[in-house]
């Protein structure tokens, strides 16, 4: 113990603590009864705060006499390591009972990097309760939060181990070395079926799609099994025979990973995985995972991590056995380098803490939407399938710089920029992509994002014509936006990256522009500028409405239709027949003639 803290105490107290250096708590918990004891007793003999530091085993490496400002004296191992936290635990007394920690015992814990703080409130002969400092991330920083609890048991529950990782995890700041530490490099078996009655995507481009999924969650692909079916195996997915056949392509592809072109349940996870000893994904934990690297606001963080615990929720079953052996890669990493919880308790908490954080989001985000139809700004918003030029279109209407790259859901946070006024005077916004059989709860989570969408004025459908499958990607886009409650928008279909397109086929297409106003569709490059003024103009037209002219004649006593109707500042002309006036009118489809039905000529 450091000479100076022992001033003024009985020896018998100094022998006391200075035993307990290399003690080891017992059952490795954080805080066991015979030290608590002696720390109670002591506190209360000499009124004063006693610490002790224990390493990440629960063993006691020092002890002493003060406060929390001294933990650092005669220690320089106590300095907040490079790239990870200290690995000391320090817990320590408070004579007065009150077990929040202090100002400084929150900046010692934070000023070295401590795994943690806990506080032990000594008053009245017994420790009355227990608090403890943790480092907590939150958005970009790392700070230290505290619990409380009422006895010791509640104490060493806490899962403590979970905070020191996802802090590690911060600190090093680098995905890619963080990963690296856990995951080997996942090498990948792609599996899919198909169905007699397959609709959608036909199976070779949707594997093609999975393969490529899988590369942007950074595995690598080794080989691809397909097989036809008249329906999915209950158990295994596809038959049993297939699944044994895997075993020996897995052992001389040296693959460590299989994923399933559809969602799988549980039971087929864990059968497969049983069956393989191969790790076993599919497609929604693919997307999940890809949104969870990819995702950058907050707000859309928020969304990623709840559909992931959800859709963990439902699977827990099935990701323990091999999951927890591999410890990491796809499937285990939420936003923002998270480490996605197992324990079935802390991920229910996290869901109700995520959807209530969703729920003030969308609360302010409704207020926003509203906020602008009030404002009585038009929207625009860009939708279509991942990679089909969505971006690439709103960078060129709005001359702005959102990122675009040829990959999959590259964006996944809505933008909102305004046209410059020579256009129009509206706004566009930039939304996250579509793909074949979208993970359903992600669609739920991002109805916040979305909202963008449902509150438009006017849908651009972007489609990439280039694709030789761009006519089933419209069929998933429409399918997704009736799923989620828009199918009825007013929507311009923009046919972009014509510039692909053989020329004879490209002039062709843009000849058929000329209908484009009428028929709410066109032909674009939106990377080439070609044909932008053209869509402009259309988006310009279908924002105004379709303007008609329609002939009333109003009785000479319905004062007051007449006055309402030039309120509205729609009319054009009043000519004096025998019956009334005869009013031209001129409208579009916003108008409510309805009113005036009975007049109408
Ligand atoms: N040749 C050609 N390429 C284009 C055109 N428009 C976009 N691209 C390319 O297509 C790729 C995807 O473009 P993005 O604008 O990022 O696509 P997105 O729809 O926003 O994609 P996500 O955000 O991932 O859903 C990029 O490599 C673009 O350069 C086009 O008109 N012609
Ligand atoms: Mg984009």
């Amino acid at each position: 113990m450091a000479d100076n803290s022992k001033s003024g105490i009985r020896q018998t107290y100094i022998n006391e603590l200075d035993d307990l250096v290399g003690y080891e708590m017992e059952n490795q918990l954080l805080l066991d009864e015979h030290v608590l004891e002696i720390l109670k007793r002591l506190t209360l003999a000499i009124q004063r705060e006693i610490l002790i530091a224990t390493n990440d085993k629960n063993r006691v490496q020092w002890v002493t006499i003060g406060d929390a400002s001294t933990v650092a004296i005669g220690d320089k191992d106590m300095l907040y390591h490079e790239k990870c936290l200290n690995k000391y635990r320090v817990i320590h007394t408070h004579p007065g009972g009150n077990p929040n920690l202090s100002e400084e015992d929150f900046s010692a814990a934070k000023n070295q990097g401590l795994q943690c703080m806990v506080t032990v409130g000594v008053a009245e002969g017994m420790a009355t309760s227990f608090g403890i400092g943790v480092p907590v991330i939150e958005e970009e920083t790392m700070v230290y939060g505290q619990a409380l609890f009422k006895n010791l048991k509640e104490l060493n529950a806490f899962p403590l181990e979970y905070y020191i990782l996802q802090a590690n995890r911060f600190i090093k700041n680098d995905p890619n070395t963080i990963f690296d530490v856990e995951d080997t490099e996942e090498r990948a078996l792609l599996l899919g079926i198909e169905l007699q009655v397959n609709q959608g995507v036909d199976l070779a481009d949707s594997m093609e799609e999975l393969a490529q999924l899988v590369k942007t969650a950074g595995g690598k692909v080794m080989e691809r099994v397909t097989q036809a079916r008249g329906q999915i195996d209950s158990t295994f997915y596809v038959g049993k025979g297939k699944i044994q056949e895997l075993t020996k392509l897995i052992q001389n592809k040296d693959v460590n990973l299989i994923v399933a072109n559809d969602e799988l349940n549980s039971k087929q996870i864990a059968n497969i995985e049983a069956v393989t000893g191969t790790k076993t994904v599919d497609r929604t934990t693919i997307i999940l995972d890809i949104f969870a690297r990819q995702s950058k606001t907050r707000e859309g963080k928020l969304q990623v991590e709840l559909a992931q615990q959800k859709y963990r929720m439902s699977h827990l079953k099935g990701l323990g056995i091999v999951m927890s052996r591999t410890g990491g890669g796809i499937g285990t990493r939420g936003p923002g380098e998270k480490k996605l919880e197992t324990d079935r308790r802390l991920i229910r908490k996290q869901i109700e803490d995520l959807e209530a954080r969703n729920e003030r989001i969308n609360k302010s985000n409704t207020l926003n939407a509203l906020q602008r139809q009030k404002n009585n700004i038009q929207t625009v918003s860009l939708i279509g399938y991942t990679n089909s030029g969505k971006s690439t279109l709103f960078n060129v209407l709005t001359q702005s710089e959102a990122v675009t790259k040829d990959g999959l859901f590259v964006t996944l946070d809505s933008t909102l920029r305004k046209i410059g006024p020579e256009q129009g005077d509206y706004l566009v916004s930039d939304t996250v992509g579509f793909i074949e059989k979208l993970p359903h709860d992600l669609i739920k989570a991002f109805k916040t994002t979305l909202k963008e969408v449902e509150t438009a004025d006017v849908l651009l459908h972007v489609v990439d014509v280039s694709n030789h499958n761009y006519e089933a990607q419209i069929d998933v886009v429409n399918q997704v936006l009736a799923d989620i409650g828009v199918g009825h928008k007013i929507v311009i279909m923009v046919y972009n990256k014509i510039d692909k397109l053989p020329e004879n086929q490209r002039e062709e297409l843009i000849a058929k522009n000329q209908s484009a106003v009428e028929e709410h569709s066109l032909y674009i490059s939106a990377k080439e500028g070609l044909q932008i003024d053209l869509l402009l103009e259309v988006i310009q037209k279908v924002l105004r409405g379709e303007k008609r002219q329609i002939k009333l004649l109003i009785p000479y006593d319905d004062n007051k239709a007449l006055a309402a109707l030039h309120e509205k500042k729609v009319v054009l002309g009043i000519e004096y027949e025998g019956d009334g006036n005869l009013v031209t009118i001129e409208i579009t489809d916003e108008f409510p003639i309805h009113l005036f039905e009975k007049y109408v000529v």
